[in-house]
């Protein structure tokens, strides 16, 4: 992973959903190895604005780069987005889901990735048969089993417990030691050393290093 130079940047960026103006003139930068925690009230636009990160919500103003990065991908493609929902086919086994993404995103390393979410010993599970919070790991599972620069989180502790978000917590932080760059909406206080802070829908986005 490319990692010294690399910086992701919004300048001026404006969100619409529904014909109405959820931001704008959003202005930030995070560099590798530092993760941007976004929050604020609902519906301020933290989902919308990883959703635009990753390509999959339209950008009506300004911009988002990714400088440093590979010039052969578009940034969608050097980013990995966890969202609220998982994604998941009830009736694939846990196996078979990490084999489907490994596939999909030209990964490898199926058992270690599972192995670090603790979803070794459920591998045969039907998906179907998963607990909320064993869900949530494998969808995360999908962050490690192809390595991509960018890792968009959406309150990725939702339904985790607590051995489960410090497993998360150190993953994240080894990703971070590794060059990455983390945007993650959360309310939850990570403990991720030092983060950079976004609050959208204040009168001013902060942008400054808080603890996270
Ligand atoms: N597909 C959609 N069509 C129209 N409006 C939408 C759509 N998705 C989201 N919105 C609206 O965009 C605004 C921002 O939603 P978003 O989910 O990004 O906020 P959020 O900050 O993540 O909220 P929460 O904290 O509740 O998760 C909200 O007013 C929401 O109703």
């Amino acid at each position: 992973m490319k990692s010294e130079s690399l910086r992701l940047s919004a300048s001026g960026l404006a969100c619409e959903r529904g014909g109405r103006v959820v931001f704008g003139g959003l202005d930030f930068e995070v560099g590798g190895g530092e993760a941007l925690i976004v929050t604020g009230r609902n519906g301020a636009g933290k989902s919308s604005l990883l959703r635009q990160i990753a390509g999959l919500v339209d950008i009506a103003g300004g911009r988002i780069a990714l400088d440093g990065g590979d010039p052969e991908r578009t940034l969608p493609e050097q980013t990995h987005y966890v969202g609220h929902l998982d994604a998941l086919k009830p009736a694939m086994s846990v196996r078979e889901t990490a084999e489907f993404w490994a596939s999909y995103l030209g990964g490898a390393g199926i058992d270690e990735a599972l192995a670090q979410l603790d979803l070794d010993d459920l591998v045969e599970l039907p998906v179907a048969y998963l607990s909320a919070g064993q869900k949530r790991r494998l969808a995360l599972s999908r962050l490690l089993l192809a390595p991509r620069p960018v890792w968009l989180l959406d309150e990725p502790t939702v339904a985790l417990d607590r051995a489960s978000i410090a497993r998360l917590v150190g993953l994240m932080e080894a990703h971070l030691a590794g060059g990455g760059i983390i945007v993650a909406a959360t309310h939850q206080d990570m403990g991720l050393g030092t983060a950079r802070s976004l609050v959208l829908g204040a009168p001013q986005a902060a942008d400054e290093e808080v603890p996270a």
